[in-house]
């Protein structure tokens, strides 16, 4: 049994919903459709969960929003048309989006997560009903119906264990299930989204839930490749690489998949297939535990940008028992979660995400680290990139470190920060976010340049 997920662009238009029934209905063995809502049909489009955000937000600050609901409705309206499916399912789409608009404003991070997720939630009930129409036997299954239960953390739901003691059940369905991605709902019963980009996550959770051989994630590319081809011309592709390789990857920038997907799929041995709705027969990306890595001891260079650092310093810190966790427990108290901590001896810097940091939360952190630990200096700066060199065969390979080091002085970028501690398949360079672009491409020019069109 085979879990397919078929993401944004795959499920954007009529066109396209077309070639994914054809892919359903070429392999029996594909029997979980995990959908996303519509993506964008092209560069300058707008994807529909990003319609449902201004939808949401108009009608909190407003307490209307016609205009923009109309625009939602105008997405689904065109794909039945050209899916030739008539006027009754946008209007039990145009329904079901009004009565979303009825939950109670006052719980506004929840009424966002209703309204978010019908994206995927009224594109599986289409998707479903297109499939009955090409006659393959199909079903939509609503997650709250398939037990997908998650924590009650609103646009950053997780899995809970129980979950997978229902999603077991699935195996049993004859016909194919259409499930929307994206979301599930607490014990409550209240609705919960995972963080953006999160059908990937819906996908690997129901990949592990029914033990499937296959997770298949459908995208519009015909593989990972080794770095963004949004910033290098035609990369070269990944056959094969490890789900270790792959999460810190997509959590660095590889937004091809879901940095938190791979763990479910992962955990159950499940390998998981990138391929291209556009170009199916291509064989795409297995991501696996093992590979061998003969060729090259590096497999992708990412970078992510939206990094802010807290820099800390103050005489003898190394001596003073209990700093660390006193500067950590200010971040906490706080509510931020924080991503490296590189360290001197008498300084430390703390790396976040910046979009936790607001500027109140940024001056009550600074005043409270200057009274509670007496530091000499502490100052934040934001706009920073991280950017990962990544591989399983970087550990046993002298030289990468200075190898990258000599790319980024030809390219005359500034190195703020390096980690390479306790991870053994990636290094960490931190630089100005204005420099990211430039880094990864005078990277990959020292680790892939001349290379032949596939890696593994
Ligand atoms: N290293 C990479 N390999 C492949 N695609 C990448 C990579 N880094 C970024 N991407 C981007 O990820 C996109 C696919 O992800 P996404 O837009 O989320 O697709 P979907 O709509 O299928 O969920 C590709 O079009 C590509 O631009
Ligand atoms: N539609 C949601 C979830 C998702 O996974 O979408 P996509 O498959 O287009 O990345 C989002 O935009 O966040």
């Amino acid at each position: 049994m085979k879990v397919a997920k078929f993401g944004g662009t795959s499920v954007a238009s009529a066109e396209q919903i077309k070639k994914v029934a054809a892919i359903v209905a070429e392999d029996k063995e594909r029997k979980i459709i995990v959908v996303s809502a519509p993506g964008k049909r092209h560069s300058d489009d707008t994807k529909v969960t990003d319609l449902l955000i201004q939808l949401g937000e108009t009608m909190l600050e407003k307490g209307e929003a016609e205009i923009e609901l109309q625009e939602v409705v105008k997405r689904y309206e065109d794909i039945a048309e050209g899916l030739g499916l008539g006027r009754e399912i946008v209007a039990t789409i145009e329904a079901d989006l009004r009565k979303r608009l009825e939950f109670d404003l006052n719980r506004g991070d929840s009424f966002m997560d209703l309204i978010k997720a019908s994206g995927e939630d009224n594109n599986a009930k289409l998707i479903a009903s297109y499939f009955q129409k090409v006659g393959l036997n199909a079903t939509y299954l609503n997650p709250q119906d398939a037990g997908l239960f998650v924590s009650d953390e609103p646009g950053n739901a997780q899995v809970l264990s129980e979950a997978y003691d229902h999603l077991i059940h699935l195996r049993q369905r004859d016909e194919i299930i259409v499930f929307p991605g994206f979301f599930g709902y607490s014990k409550e019963g209240t609705l919960v989204t995972f963080s953006r980009g999160g059908s990937d996550i819906t996908g690997s959770i129901l990949a592990a839930g029914v033990k499937a051989d296959l997770y298949e994630n459908f995208t519009d590319v015909d593989s990972v490749f080794a770095a963004n081809p949004k910033i290098i011309d035609n990369p070269v592709k990944i056959k094969r690489m490890t789900y270790r390789e792959m999460r810190e990857l997509s959590y660095a920038g590889f937004s091809v998949f879901h940095d938190e997907a791979l763990f479910p799929a992962f955990r159950n041995g499940i390998p998981v297939c990138v391929k291209n709705t556009n170009n199916p027969s291509s064989s795409g990306t297995m991501i696996i535990a093992e590979r061998e890595y003969f060729l090259n001891p590096v497999i992708g260079i990412a970078a992510d940008e939206g990094f802010a650092t807290i820099y800390v310093r103050k005489y003898l810190m190394n001596r003073e028992v209990g700093f660390g966790r006193r500067l950590l427990q200010i971040l906490e108290d706080e509510g931020l979660s924080y991503e490296h901590m590189p360290s001197g001896i008498d300084d430390t810097s703390v790396i976040l995400r910046q979009e936790q940091l607001t500027d109140e939360i940024e001056e009550r952190i600074v005043a409270k680290i200057n009274e509670e630990l007496c530091v000499d200096d502490v100052y934040v700066e934001r706009d920073f990139a991280m950017v990962m060199i990544v591989g399983e065969g970087m550990h046993n390979t002298i030289g990468i470190s200075s190898r990258a080091t000599a790319a980024l002085t030809r390219a005359n970028v500034n190195i703020e920060m390096i980690n390479q501690g306790s991870s053994e398949v990636s290094l960490i360079l931190g630089i100005h976010a204005s420099d990211a672009d430039r880094t990864v491409r005078e990277l990959y020019q020292e680790f892939f340049g001349g290379a032949d069109e596939t890696v593994q």
